[in-house]
């Protein structure tokens, strides 16, 4: 019996939630969510908590952050220091290297895995892979509608609800990207980590009013030769930040924890 636990039940952490059992081959059971407020009547009797000691005091085995990065900075190394796993869905929390270094050591200390789904994109696999053989560029580029960029520091830069083109809103570093929109470019710091770093990995992101996906372009270069990724990605219905392939990508890394063929 696998006992799950959730931080957020937002769009990802409600997806998680329904495709649970159709995810797992093996009997679990989520033990709690911890929220900002207590949710009546949650799904299935299941119980939401505001505070993480309350969280803890069900046993867990694995919990799935799916909050922001505050909830990873705040509960990370708790949650590991307790002997549980972890999937963090805000890895772009972890271009702090301070809290990256923290959350490491925790891990190393007990048993706890910390688990990074590929979320809204694909080709993480390919990558870490090439890394291996020797990386030369690792570029990445965001498209996504202008809705999807409101809220966030853009909003100073272009007139998002009157934009007629599609604009850059920024270019520079995937450390830079995943610190400046922590809700949007998480992906960054997934590519970062699975590539060439914070700092060597390109990235640019772009506000498009002719386009309703999110579309995740990726393109690698390295000895072992050179590969594009580009997703289009349906936005969820919940949250136009979020695309929706993320929170499956999550549950699959429960569903992993655990099997014994991991894929
Ligand atoms: N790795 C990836 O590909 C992606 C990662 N993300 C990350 O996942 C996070 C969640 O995404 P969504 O579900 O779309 O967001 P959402 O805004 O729909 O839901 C987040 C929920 O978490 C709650 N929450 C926030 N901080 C909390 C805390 N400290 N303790 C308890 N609850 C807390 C909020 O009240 C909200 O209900 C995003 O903020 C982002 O950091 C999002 C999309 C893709
Ligand atoms: O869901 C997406 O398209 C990507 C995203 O928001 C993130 O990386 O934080």
């Amino acid at each position: 019996m696998i006992k799950i636990g959730l931080i957020g039940f937002g769009a990802i952490g409600q997806c998680v939630i329904a495709t649970l059992p159709k995810a797992l081959t093996e009997e679990y059971q989520v033990v709690g969510i911890l929220t900002r407020k207590n949710i009546d009547n949650l799904v299935n009797d299941i119980s939401s908590y505001t505070n993480i000691d309350q969280l803890l005091a069900q046993h867990p085995d694995i919990i799935v952050e799916c909050a922001g990065h505050d909830a990873v900075k705040e509960y990370g190394c708790k949650i590991l220091a307790a002997n549980i796993s972890l999937v963090i869905s805000s890895i772009g929390a972890l271009a702090d290297s301070h809290l990256y270094e923290q959350l490491k050591h925790a891990s190393t200390n007990s048993q706890a895995k910390i688990y990074l789904p590929a979320g809204a994109i694909g080709g993480i696999d390919a990558l870490v892979a090439a890394k291996l053989g020797g990386l030369n560029e690792v570029t990445y580029t965001m498209r996504k509608p202008p809705k999807a960029w409101l809220g966030t520091v853009a909003e100073a830069l272009v007139d998002l609800n009157g934009l007629q083109q599609a604009e850059v809103i920024f270019s520079g570093s995937a450390g830079e990207a995943a610190t400046l929109y922590p809700k949007n470019t998480n992906v960054t710091a997934t590519i970062a980590l699975a590539g060439l770093g914070f700092e060597e990995t390109k990235v640019q992101l772009i506000a498009d009013p002719e386009i309703e996906d999110n579309i995740h372009e990726i393109w690698v270069s390295g000895e072992t030769g050179s590969f594009t990724i580009v997703l289009a990605g349906k936005p969820s219905s919940y949250n136009p930040k979020t695309s929706a392939l993320t929170a499956f990508s999550v549950t699959n890394c429960v569903a992993n924890f655990g099997s014994s063929i991991i894929i």
